[in-house]
């Protein structure tokens, strides 16, 4: 049996393992694309609020880019409309369009009252806000699906000026359009978009699943790395549906354009994000270039 000072050890160990890994990430941008499936129990927004706080207060930089579908379709409902999607996309009309716009940013000032209880300072905007996001209509296969905004083009200015100014950001999945018309964005396309434009060390999507699977149905093809060219043809051959499917093809875009590490990981573990950043537990699935490993190794 562990007597009291092996505890204090053990402790003290889990600290000093996090050691090279606060001394790799300091000043360095992370974004946190914290998805709506993992946002329903409140014990746990709180820890995955915890994480991001420690991240920001030990010197990283982190940026979170957050969804609230689940909220969304919540609403939607509520004022007797069905919510429907064509490949992961909601079909946003005029209507739709107001309510989502109304959820995102409840939910986008309920996670900065949240940084800010854990005494940190927090700057909750949409990606209307500085001309951070623009966007075009964006069409699912040819067809129509109302206010939905293909991103193109990121003006991270403010994200620079927030983060200079020790600020966390952040950032609800709305747009606007050349005409400043008013777009929703799906919240993975955001948060992707905003970590190449900001050159980002690391990509993380909470989501409320282990990670990538070969098949849903069978948990023990839960797969840990992913390449490239693997994650193409799983898309290709149809294993992956629903919110997966933008979510993974943000990780190739992601990985094509200079982020540095992309992982998939479940929202539902407490405290998945520290597991993942400090320690070598390999939480979810990391998507990687070809010939990359999972791990950072000591000439990196
Ligand atoms: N091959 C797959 N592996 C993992 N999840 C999948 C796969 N295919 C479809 N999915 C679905 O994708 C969902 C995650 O996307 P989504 O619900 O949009 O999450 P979030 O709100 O976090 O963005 C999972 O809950 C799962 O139902
Ligand atoms: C166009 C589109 O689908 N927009 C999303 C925006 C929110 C989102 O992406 O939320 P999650 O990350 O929780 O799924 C929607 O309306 O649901």
């Amino acid at each position: 049996m562990g007597t009291d000072m092996d505890k204090y050890l053990e402790k003290a160990e889990v600290l000093i393992e996090a050691l090279p890994y606060i001394q790799r990430f300091n000043r360095r941008i992370i974004v946190v694309k914290y998805g709506g499936s993992a946002m329903v129990d409140e014990t746990l927004k709180k820890r995955v609020i915890q994480d991001v706080t420690l991240l920001k207060l030990v010197g990283f930089k982190p940026i979170i880019v957050h969804g609230g579908g689940k909220e969304i379709s919540r609403w939607v409902g509520k004022v007797g409309m069905e919510p429907h999607f064509i490949n992961g996309l909601r079909v946003t009309d005029e209507d739709t369009m107001e309510i989502a716009e109304m959820v995102l940013n409840k939910v986008n000032k309920s996670l900065v009252q949240m940084v800010q209880e854990l005494g940190v300072k927090a700057v909750g905007i949409s990606g209307k806000d500085g001309g951070l996001l623009t966007v075009e209509k964006k069409y699912s296969d040819g067809q129509d699906i109302g206010f939905v905004g293909e991103i193109t083009d990121v003006n991270p200015k403010v994200l620079y000026d927030l983060l200079e100014k020790d600020f966390l950001p952040i950032v609800c999945p709305i747009g606007l359009d050349k005409e400043f018309n008013t777009y929703n964005i799906n919240a993975d396309d955001a948060a992707c978009a905003i970590a190449k434009a900001v050159n980002a060390e690391k990509l993380a999507f909470l989501t409320d699943i282990e990670g990538v699977y070969k098949d849903p149905e069978d948990k023990s093809t839960l797969i840990s790395e992913l390449t490239i060219d693997d994650a193409h043809a799983l898309i290709d051959e149809g294993f992956i549906g629903g919110g997966m499917l933008p979510k993974l093809n943000n990780c190739i875009d992601a990985i094509d354009n200079g982020v540095s590490r992309v992982h998939i990981m479940d929202g539902r573990i407490p405290h998945c994000l520290l597991l993942e950043i400090f320690t070598n537990r390999g939480i979810g699935t990391a998507i990687l270039s070809e010939g990359e490993g999972r791990y950072y190794d000591d000439n990196e």
